[in-house]
């Protein structure tokens, strides 16, 4: 699985802001759409183009349009963080919706809502997710995308855990992973470690 760590000073602060503990919620997704607009950059930078003629004031020449608009799917509740600006970024894109809550106790995830396009055949998916911890909540996403049909699907989160990161390759999933950080680890509720706490309620408050 291509891994792509985004690896950048302004990311870097952002994601510091994010952890910091002191951050109040609206701190929190101000830095989260800051960071998801850096994370998008880097995740389209070898997205497929198309050429088309296009006037300027002056004279005739070539554009460049995205050849696929991609699909966008934040997981909810906290990929919600990541759509608007991720839209914003690709003003073309599609968005769906997943949503999903992990079990406290087996830490396996429970699906809430699936909102999806049929027929995902030729189209390039953005999964949205701040977290991949154990990994089970984004295998069980790529699972129903793959169920229609798409084969070009990329992970777009902000902090792993090593254990994510290896269940996602072992996953068999035509998947590749942009991320602004792998940390060292999970503790013994399966949160990443040192992560930045739980990303739902960082964002909206406890469920
Ligand atoms: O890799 P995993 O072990 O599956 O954990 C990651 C999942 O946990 C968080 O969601 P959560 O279940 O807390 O729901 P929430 O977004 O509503 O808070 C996170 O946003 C991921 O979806
Ligand atoms: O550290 C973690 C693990 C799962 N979900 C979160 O929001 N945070
Ligand atoms: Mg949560």
């Amino acid at each position: 699985m291509q891994t792509h760590v985004v690896d950048h000073p302004l990311a870097a602060a952002l994601l510091t802001t994010m952890r910091d503990a002191r951050s109040e919620n609206a701190t929190f997704r101000s830095a989260l759409r800051r960071l998801t607009h850096m994370l998008v950059y880097e995740a389209m930078r070898d997205a497929e183009v198309e050429e088309f003629p296009v006037d300027t004031p002056v004279a005739a020449t070539t554009g460049i349009r995205l050849a696929k608009p991609p699909l966008l799917v934040p997981v909810l509740r906290a990929g919600l963080g990541m759509v608007e600006q991720a839209s914003a970024l690709i003003p073309s894109a599609g968005v769906g919706f997943v949503g999903m809550a992990r079990d406290e106790e087996t830490h396996q995830p429970v699906p809430y809502l699936e909102s999806l396009p049929a027929d995902l055949s030729g189209i390039p998916v953005f999964v949205l997710d701040p977290m991949l911890a154990t990994g089970g909540s984004m295998v069980h996403t790529i699972d129903l995308l793959v169920a229609r049909g798409a084969t070009d699907v990329t992970a777009v989160c902000v902090v792993a855990a090593p254990a994510g990161v290896d269940a996602l390759a072992a996953s068999g999933h035509p998947v590749r992973l942009v991320i602004a950080s792998i940390d060292d680890g999970l503790d013994e509720n399966a949160f990443i470690v040192p992560g930045l706490g739980d990303a739902g309620d960082r964002q909206f408050g406890p469920r």
